[in-house]
């Protein structure tokens, strides 16, 4: 099967500082896969690599078996591979109808459009004339689920979604990634909540300094295994 999404042995810099040293990653169609690892080791730096927003210098970056050199936000989504940004960036002085529409405008074929998130997400409808920045963080978090839902993406890559987020909050995000991830949608899940990695994944990588150190399957996997690479 060609991975949707594949890096291998890349090098990823910003300006003179080596960031990824031989990042070997893949995501196939369908699948749920988890990033986790310690604040600052690079994980984030993995997701601006797709985006090109730090440079490669080393490896190849491919999205679905094609070598990519150079795609941002837009091309990405247009690829098939759309990104719930870390911090969420959801644009200030835009209304949540208008970050979703932003979202939309790669125009890929599927089943999300404003009527579908509105139905996944009914806090957007009935709010959708306000400002993004209005809403609480939770909902922010849904709106940039439903932004990058909107380009009908193949792989969903998702940077730390949960961070700032109540627990109550962080279980309906499981729910949703799992309803997404059962109807066909690849994740890639950037983590360091271990109850929702277990909750969606089911294959990990764990980074440290730069580089993959460990993978595998989550099935049967002693949950201390990976607690001790998040744990500061
Ligand atoms: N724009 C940048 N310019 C220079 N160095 C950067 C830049 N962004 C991140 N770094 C550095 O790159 C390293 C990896 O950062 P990255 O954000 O990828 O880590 P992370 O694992 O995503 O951590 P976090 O969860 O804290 O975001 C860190 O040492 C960070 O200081």
């Amino acid at each position: 099967m060609i991975p949707l999404l594949n890096l291998d042995a890349v090098n990823a810099y910003y300006g003179a500082a080596h960031v990824l040293h031989d990042v070997t990653l893949s995501v196939c169609p369908g699948e749920r896969v988890a990033l986790v690892g310690r604040n600052g080791v690079g994980k984030t730096t993995v997701v601006n690599s797709i985006l090109n927003l730090a440079s490669l210098r080393g490896g190849t970056l491919k999205f679905n078996g094609v070598v990519q050199h150079g795609l941002r936000t837009y091309g990405a989504a247009r690829a098939g591979i759309s990104v719930v940004p870390q911090g969420r960036r959801i644009i200030p002085n835009l209304t949540i109808e208008e970050n979703l529409l932003l979202g939309g405008a790669v125009k890929r074929p599927g089943p999300w459009n404003l009527a579908s998130i509105y139905e996944l997400f009914p806090i957007l409808q009935e709010r959708r004339n306000t400002p993004g920045t209005a809403l609480s963080g939770g909902q922010q978090q849904m709106l940039a689920i439903g932004r990058a839902l909107m380009a009908n993406p193949q792989l969903l890559v998702l940077d730390e979604p949960s961070e700032g987020l109540a627990p109550v909050i962080v279980d309906q995000l499981a729910d949703i990634f799992n309803r997404l991830a059962n109807a066909g949608t690849a994740l890639l899940l950037i983590e360091q909540n271990l109850s929702l990695i277990t909750r969606v994944a089911r294959r990990f990588y764990v980074m440290a300094k730069g580089s993959i150190i460990e993978e595998g399957a989550l099935e049967g996997l002693d949950i201390a295994q990976l607690h001790k690479h998040i744990v500061v």
